[in-house]
C-alpha cells in the first residue's frame, strides 16, 4: 500500500508537530506502507520524508520543476518524479497512491486533500481520504465541515467517509475497514425531474 501525504511545508510553532508527523511516517514504514509526497525538504514535508526513510520505508517525491529550480526538492528519496505542474503534481501522486492523508498544514494541504475528497464526491477514485488530528489541529475545520453539512452542502455520507486518527496504526485499522460510500447524484432543485 502507499498513501499520498499532504502536509507543511513550513514545520509550524509548536515542535509537536513535527514529533507527531515524524512518528506518524515512521509508523507507516514500520508497516511497510509507502509514503507520495510533494517531494519538499522544507517543514514538515521533510521531517515526514526523513522520518519514513530512516525507518527503512519507501518514499516518493513528486515535485514541480518550479519547486525543484527552488532548491526545495528533497535530494534522497526513493525516488523523486519531476513533473511540469501542481496539476501534474497532484495527478501523479494520486495515480501513484491508495488513499490520500492530511497531516498539519497550510493552504496547499487543504487543497490537496480537498480535492482527493471531491474526486471521492464525484466518483474519479473510490480511495480513502484521512486526516492525522494531532492535538485537535482538525477540529475547527472538521467543525465547519459539520456547518456545511446541517446547510445541505455537504452530505452524511461523504462527511462520514472522512477518517480522522491521531496514529498510524489508527489509520491503517480504520482503512482497512472504510468502504467507499455510494454516491447518488443529488437532482439540482431548480432543476425539477431532470
Ligand atoms: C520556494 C519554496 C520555499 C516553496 C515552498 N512551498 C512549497 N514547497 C513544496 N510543496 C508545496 C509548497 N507549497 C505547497 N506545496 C504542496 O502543498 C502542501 C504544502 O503546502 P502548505 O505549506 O500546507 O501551504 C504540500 O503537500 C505540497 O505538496
Amino acid at each position: 500500500m502507499r498513501l499520498a501525504v499532504f502536509t507543511g511545508s513550513s514545520p509550524g510553532h509548536d515542535p509537536l508537530f513535527a514529533e507527531a508527523a515524524g512518528r506518524f511516517a515512521a509508523g507507516l514504514a514500520s508497516h511497510s506502507v509507502g509514503i507520495v509526497y510533494g517531494g519538499g525538504r522544507v517543514g514538515l514535508m521533510g521531517t515526514v520524508a526523513d522520518s519514513a526513510l530512516a525507518a527503512g520505508g519507501e518514499v516518493i517525491g513528486v515535485i514541480p520543476d518550479a519547486l525543484q529550480s527552488a532548491e526545495v526538492g528533497h535530494t534522497g528519496l526513493s525516488r523523486l518524479h519531476v513533473v511540469g505542474s501542481m496539476h501534474e503534481r497532484k495527478q501523479l501522486m494520486a495515480d501513484l497512491a491508495d488513499g490520500f492523508v492530511a497531516l498539519p498544514g497550510g493552504i496547499g494541504t487543504l487543497e490537496e486533500i480537498f480535492e482527493a475528497w471531491t474526486w471521492l464526491q464525484l466518483g474519479i477514485h473510490a480511495k480513502p481520504i484521512a486526516f492525522i488530528n494531532v492535538n485537535g489541529f482538525w477540529n475547527p475545520l472538521l467543525a465547519g465541515l459539520d456547518g456545511m453539512v446541517g446547510a445541505g452542502f455537504v452530505t452524511d455520507e461523504f462527511r462520514n467517509a472522512l477518517i480522522v486518527e491521531e496514529t498510524a496504526e489508527g489509520l491503517l485499522e480504520a482503512i482497512v475497514r472504510w468502504r467507499a460510500p455510494q454516491r447518488k447524484w443529488r437532482r439540482p432543485a431548480e432543476i425539477p425531474g431532470s
